[in-house]
């Protein structure tokens, strides 16, 4: 594990020596809690238990070969997960690492639970994760599987594989259903559960093997938690803090193993240091977007995450060196001296709480509210138009389309933010709703505010009933869920347009028309 950084300045040193004498690394190591303040001591309590992933790791590996080997015999061997931010981003990367085949749903767009629940499921388990167990994109998702069981004849129980914390309402629900189940370690927050049986045991139900990835952590960790200048995590904090004005960080897979990795790092350190105004926002691009190409942006770092060294790094680029096990521990850590140095709680997530609250209340009128007919071509061109005066004053542009994340949407939407971000001048962030509101959300609503926004939402062809008794479809969720960030953001002052579409592709491709010069 290395951290390569060119001409490191004298706030470097200062923040990485001021590290080092506070002796932050060995007090993490000893479960310090009060290191974050007394505001975030209670919290920060119950949430190191993290740096003990060794303990139970290989437990947890093996209850999950079991489980592969006793679905194998029975022909299952398709994996589908639903869950939100922590509860899939860490397994998502792993999976993709490893090579296994394994889908993720972490979307509420009806077209995609559609796409998931309707197929033939003969082979399929479901894995429904959420350490809540209150989430309501999760709950919603279970709810679904259930019925598309019930449909296609199958025993939900013999397919619906939980994780969640000991006590949730999902524990008590599962064991009512005789579900099978992992009780994860409630002393872990989500975003920092990549090492627990969050993250673990849905890649090793699709095939995994994990053994090696737990290892490399395990080194990792035994480095990250020394009180030495030449510590990686501590090096990683001290270089993002370095510039004072530079509070991006474009964070680019150097090869197709780390294709995920960026969508983990987002949540870790957006969603623990976007708050109190302060925070640095990841985001996640591919290394030949603008952000890697254009003149230095001044509030920009570029991040490479290679495995090996792999070329000469510019003024403001920081090169992250290692294996996957090893880049989740030294993020980790490095989140939480991040949090260490600009006084903040990074185990809390308050702004969450208010989008999913405006959501809620969104979500009870909605009934009543009629669905906008798509925009057309002129329409898109000319909200389009607007875009340089909507970001004149912000730092950074935020595009979240509520649409299906699928293949064809995802280039749609890279492509969109390389062009938004070579005609703007500004750095892009991009991601969908509401897997967004799980990640970079707690940072646009409760970091630096300087950000503009964009949403898209996509039409979807046909809605569904979320089978829960609540009477609710899912595109009324989807609609409820952007309405409700749109009015936070709002009255936070955020600059933000809305575009309604059925077609992501095209939208994107009218939207840009007009800023093409
Ligand atoms: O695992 P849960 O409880 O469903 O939560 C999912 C995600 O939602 C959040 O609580 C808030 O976005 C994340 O921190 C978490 O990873």
């Amino acid at each position: 594990m290395e951290i390569i950084f060119k001409n490191p300045t004298p706030a470097y040193s200062k923040l990485l020596t001021q590290l080092v004498t506070d002796c932050f690394a060995s007090k993490l190591s000893a479960h310090d809690a009060t290191m974050w303040g007394p505001a975030a001591t209670a919290e920060a309590e119950i949430r190191l238990g993290w740096l003990d992933f060794a303990n139970s790791a290989n437990e947890i590996l093996i209850s999950a070969a079991e489980l592969r080997s006793s679905l194998n015999a029975a022909h299952v061997n398709e994996i589908v997960l639903c869950g939100m931010g922590g509860s899939s981003l860490a397994p998502e990367l792993i999976s993709e690492w490893c090579n296994v085949p394994f889908t993720v749903l972490d979307a509420t767009h009806p077209t995609q639970v559609l796409e998931q629940t309707t197929k033939n499921l003969s082979h399929t388990a479901v894995v429904v994760s959420s350490k809540s167990g209150t989430t309501a994109e999760t709950r919603a998702h279970l709810a679904a599987f259930e019925a598309a069981f019930a449909t296609q004849g199958i025993a939900a129980h013999e397919r619906i594989i939980l994780i969640t914390d000991p006590g949730s309402q999902l524990e008590v629900y599962g064991r009512s259903q005789g579900y099978q189940m992992f009780l994860a370690d409630p002393h872990v927050g989500g975003r920092f559960s990549a090492l627990t049986a969050f993250g673990l045991v849905p890649p090793t139900l699709a095939g995994a093997e994990l053994g090696p990835l737990v290892n490399d952590a395990e080194a990792a960790l035994r480095t990250c938690l020394k009180d030495d200048a030449a510590n990686p995590a501590l090096q990683l904090a001290a270089a993002l803090l370095s510039n004072p004005k530079a509070f991006i960080a474009a964070i680019a897979p150097n090869s197709h193993e780390y294709h995920f990795l960026g969508d983990w790092i987002e949540q870790l350190v957006a969603e623990s240091t976007g708050k109190d105004g302060k925070g640095v926002l990841p985001i996640a691009v591919q290394n030949n977007s603008p952000e890697f190409a254009a003149d230095v942006l001044e509030h920009v770092w570029r991040i490479h995450l290679p495995e090996k060294p792999d070329h000469e790094l510019a003024a403001n680029e920081i090169a992250v060196v290692g294996d996957v096990g090893a880049q989740l521990v030294v993020w980790m850590v490095a989140t939480a001296a991040i949090g260490y140095l600009l006084r903040l709680n990074p185990f809390d997530q308050p702004d969450v709480e208010s989008a999913k609250v405006a959501a809620r209340s969104a979500l009870a009128e909605s009934s009543a509210n009629s669905i906008a007919a798509p925009l057309d071509a002129a329409a898109v061109t000319a909200l389009g138009a607007q875009l340089p005066t909507l970001t004149a004053n912000a730092d950074y542009l935020m595009v979240q389309v509520f649409g299906p994340r699928t293949a064809l949407s995802m280039t749609a939407l890279a492509a969109l933010r390389n062009q938004l971000a070579t005609t703007l001048g500004i750095p892009v962030a991009a991601n969908f709703g509401p897997r967004y509101l799980h990640s970079t959300g707690q940072f646009h609503k409760g970091g630096r505010g300087t950000g503009a926004f964009l949403q898209i939402l996509v039409l979807p062809a046909a809605d569904c009933d979320i089978p829960d008794g609540t009477g609710n479809t899912f595109w009324q969720l989807v609609r409820s869920q952007a309405a409700g960030d749109a009015a936070v953001l709002r009255d936070k002052g955020c600059n933000l347009l809305t575009v309604i579409t059925d077609d992501l592709a095209s939208v994107a491709v009218n939207l840009t028309h007009s800023n093409d010069g």
